[in-house]
């Protein structure tokens, strides 16, 4: 008899605490069954689908805001639209992180580091990076100099290949990663090391875990005790342990070699800033240990994906090649090295990166943030907790904005006297959570792009498909065929 009253209490409470909810003015989005959430997550879940597919599929019917519940009802609000994200980005509600089971194992279980991180401490780290990597594109002449030494030596290998087709990615892969390599902690990797290996694939395992929404152990972190051995959660522990070991190396190697007023790189540069820095912001050996491990995260994936799209791309469209090159035989010349000033004095070339940016749109759904309390966007209530996705391939690839989205045409982003029209950063995310490493990231792919052109004609093999731009999954889509023929020019 009680047990039945309880349960009628229960389910009482629960349909009115829905129905209250919805008279809240919900953003629209498709049907939620009670405690398993949307259909179009299970969906995704049991087909392993992709999520762009499905929201590109959703924002035909429900408008550039969608509202939708995962399993536990957890609230899940997408937004799709340019003004929608900016607006989204200044409201600080909407930009707390989500910390889920598995980002928290990310943060070390205590917060630390940049990228799965929340509150002040993420704040003054996230503040500290941006400053250091501003400062250390140290000067931005050294990076430009570890790129240019770095992008020659890929020039000579290439040429060995003697227009045999290569794995354009795997090739530049070691070339682009050692100049961050050499930023964070003044170190270069051979590509076949089995440490660098390691990394890698470690660090593309990282990705991929974070790239899901929701675990069961947000719902029951229990059961990451006696979860199996290859469960993301036991694959993940191994893969920080093995972090935690390498950067804690490295960070005691620069400790015994550490002048705290000619630092040579981040790590140094955040050991001498520990002494002074306030107690709240809690900079200490142990979160550089994890914030040094996101930096090389997204330092190894993100700018070598991108440049291997970058050429891919140059080489599917040779019309664009002969212009970049035309650009840059008039600016710099096949003698010299580009420098600082180039990139300002190329804007074809400049155009042809930010494009390559919005076609091919890396992560395109970022999420990072939850909202922290209720609050509204664009007349919508949006309860406190919710998961906030920003769906940036959808804005990348709108016709409204773009006109012909799924062309991939540089000028579009140049102005009639051929000047550069904006930057258009959205490729790296919007408002606090925006990647650190823009400006480093626009340098190193300008110095690698001109320094491969100035000295290799870049073709696709015979019978090679264009190369498709719809990801499986929301975290670094890669080229499906990266492989393209680099003769002498
Ligand atoms: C072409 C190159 C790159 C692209 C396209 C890229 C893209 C992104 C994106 C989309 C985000 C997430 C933003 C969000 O959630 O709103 C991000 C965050 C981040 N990126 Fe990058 N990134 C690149 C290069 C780099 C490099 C070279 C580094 C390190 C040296 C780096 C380190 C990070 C870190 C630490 C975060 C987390 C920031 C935070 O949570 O506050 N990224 N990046």
């Amino acid at each position: 008899m009680w047990l039945t009253v309880v349960a009628t209490c229960l389910v009482l409470g629960y349909v009115l605490k829905r129905i209250l909810e919805y008279r809240k003015n919900l953003p629209p989005g498709p049907f939620n069954i009670p405690l398993l959430g949307s259909w179009e997550f299970l969906r995704l879940w049991w087909t392993g689908g992709s999520l762009t597919e499905m929201y590109a599929r959703l924002g035909d019917k429900y408008g550039p805001i969608i509202f939708m519940r995962h399993v536990l009802d957890a609230p899940v609000v997408t937004i799709r639209q340019y003004d929608a994200l900016k607006e989204a980005a200044k409201d600080p509600l909407l930009n707390g992180n989500t910390v889920p089971y598995l980002y928290r194992l990310m943060s070390d279980f205590s917060n630390y580091g940049i990228s799965f991180s929340d509150g002040p401490k993420w704040h003054y780290n996230k503040k500290f990076t941006v400053a250091t990597l501003g400062k250390l594109g140290f000067n931005k002449q050294r990076v430009m100099t570890m790129a240019t030494n770095e992008c020659s030596s890929a020039v000579e290998k290439l040429l060995t290949k003697k227009g045999q087709p290569v794995n354009i990615e795997h090739e530049l892969f070691g070339a682009i990663t050692n100049v961050v390599m050499q930023v964070l902690m003044s170190r270069q990797f051979d590509i076949d090391d089995p440490l660098f290996k390691q990394l890698r694939e470690d660090g593309f395992t990282l990705f991929c875990i974070a790239a899901k929404l929701k675990s069961p152990y947000d719902f029951a972190p229990w059961l990451a005790y006696v979860a199996g051995e290859n469960s993301d959660v036991r694959t993940l522990r191994r893969v920080m342990d093995r972090f935690a070991a390498f950067c804690a190396q490295v960070i005691e190697e620069h400790e015994a070699t550490l002048c705290p007023d000619e630092p040579r790189d981040y790590v140094d540069a955040y050991l001498a800033a520990i002494p002074t820095a306030q107690a709240s912001h809690d900079m200490s050996k142990d979160n550089l240990r994890v914030g040094l491990k996101d930096m090389i995260v997204g330092g190894m994936e993100g700018p070598s994906i991108i440049l291997a799209w970058l050429l891919l791309l140059t080489a599917e469209h040779q019309e664009i090649q002969a212009r970049m090159v035309a650009e840059i035989e008039e600016v710099i010349g096949f003698d010299r090295s580009p420098t600082l000033d180039d990139e300002s004095r190329c804007p074809y070339v400049r155009a042809a990166i930010v494009e390559t940016m919005r076609f091919v749109t890396l992560t395109p759904v970022h999420r990072h943030s939850a909202s922290h309390g209720s609050t509204s966007l664009r007349g919508y209530h949006i309860p406190a907790g919710s998961m906030i996705l920003e769906d940036v391939h959808s804005y990348n690839h709108d016709p409204a904005v773009f006109g012909d989205p799924e062309t991939f045409r540089p000028e579009r982003f140049l102005g009639e006297r051929g000047e550069q029209l904006r930057k258009h950063e959205a490729t790296f995310g919007f408002g606090p959570r925006q990647c650190p490493a823009i400006a480093y990231s626009y340098t190193v792919l300008f110095i690698f792009l001109v320094g491969l052109l100035q000295r290799l004609k870049l073709v696709l093999p015979e019978g090679a498909e264009p190369q498709s731009n719809r990801g499986a999954y929301n975290v670094g889509v890669r080229p499906s065929q990266p492989v393209l023929i680099a003769l002498p020019r």
